[in-house]
């Protein structure tokens, strides 16, 4: 469904000089630095898949949905989405896609909810069975009938964020690109939007691309992920593959015989390599290790050897500590710098 073949987004940025000389100076002679957003990214998602694109403030995400979604032109490179280049075919490409920019609106400002999708039902030439359809599903899923006559630009974030993903989806597109969606909304709205992004992509084979800082989100729409740093592809693969290339584990017990937790949890940090264990509530012990230190295998073989577990499992390791892990490993290994090209004059504009 999308194909991403050696993408890059250059932006030019120019310094602006102090004072009045420096000024006058700037309309003969600026100087730039060239911003490498996106760096030679390549990737391809399938119909129907769901994937987290994901990375720090400024890796370069919303600049890819961007060229994705047909706003942006690459500087090199090009992406193919159902079979269009978006920045060349930009209005064959909109037909296709929902969209959902959480600082931007696509809804009409001084227009209401209901008159907004009005204009959008006759925008996209939507049937009216489909219009229905899914109109019936945002009222069940988002209560969009108690956002009522008021105008957009009276609606609170959260009331806002609702019809915006309602709107994105009013169409029937194929490709969902979906920017921080639950921003500003409680956690039973997040709960709504999470199911109601699940139901199309199960219902219609939608394919959804989300970028989200929300953890949550991720674990519950996702499937698959692409993590960007500064602008360059640092891992891909599934949720489930992420999740197994933990680093730091933990498994939680509690132990039958009579020595307190406390000192068993002591004794465990001391005598087993890159292990910590702390007391939970109820007397609990929580050993956490490092996999490149100690093995699932000889922490499980320890504690069966030396105490008596009543009560024993293994968290789920963290998609944040993962995560982290991994921006800390491309950090060490140092990628290729943001900034290319150096500062040079041009001629102003
Ligand atoms: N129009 C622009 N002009 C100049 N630089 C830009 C422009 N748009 C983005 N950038 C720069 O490109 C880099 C990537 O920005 P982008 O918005 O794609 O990051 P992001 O991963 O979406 O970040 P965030 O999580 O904060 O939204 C940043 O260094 C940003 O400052």
């Amino acid at each position: 469904m999308i194909a991403v073949e050696g993408l890059v987004k250059e932006f030019k940025v120019y310094r602006r000089r102090d004072g009045l000389l420096g000024s006058l100076g700037t309309l003969f002679a600026r100087e730039h630095t060239t911003v490498r957003a996106v760096d030679d990214i390549s990737f391809e998602i399938p119909a129907g898949a769901r994937t987290a694109y994901i990375g720090v403030n400024g890796a370069g995400k919303s600049t890819t949905i961007k060229i994705l979604a047909g706003i942006m032109r690459p500087t090199a490179g090009r992406c193919l989405v159902d079979g269009i280049e978006p920045y060349r075919e930009r209005r064959r490409n909109a037909r296709s896609i929902g969209v959902v920019f959480g600082q931007r609106s696509q809804l009409w400002w001084d227009l209401s909810v209901p008159d907004s999708f009005q204009i959008l039902r006759h925008v996209y030439d939507i049937p009216e069975p489909v219009f229905r359809r899914n109109l019936a599903l945002f009222r069940e899923l988002l209560d969009i009938d108690a956002l009522g006559s008021t105008p957009v630009r009276k609606l609170s974030l959260g009331q806002r964020m609702r019809a915006e993903v309602a709107a994105s989806m009013l169409h029937d597109p194929k490709v969902l690109y979906l920017d921080e969606p639950t921003i500003g909304l409680d956690l039973v709205l997040k709960t709504a939007v999470r199911e109601l992004i699940g139901h199309v992509n199960r219902e219609l084979g939608t394919t959804v691309v989300l970028t989200s800082h929300d953890l949550g989100d991720i674990a519950a729409i996702c499937d698959r992920v692409l993590v960007v740093d500064r602008g360059r592809l640092i891992h891909r693969g599934s949720l489930r593959d992420l999740l197994d290339t933990a680093e730091r584990r933990a498994v939680v017990f509690e132990s039958g015989g009579p020595r307190p937790a406390a000192e068993i949890a002591a004794e465990i940090t001391a005598r087993l390599p890159g292990a910590r264990a702390s007391v939970l509530e109820g007397g609990r012990v929580r050993v956490e290790f490092a996999t490149a230190a100690t093995t699932s295998r000889q922490v499980l073989g320890f504690l069966l050897h030396h105490y008596d577990l009543r009560d024993f499992y293994a968290p789920e390791p963290g998609l944040e500590s993962v995560i982290r892990e991994i921006y800390a490993a491309s950090a060490a290994s140092g990628p290729p710098p943001r900034r290319a090209g150096s500062s040079r004059p041009t001629a102003a504009a």
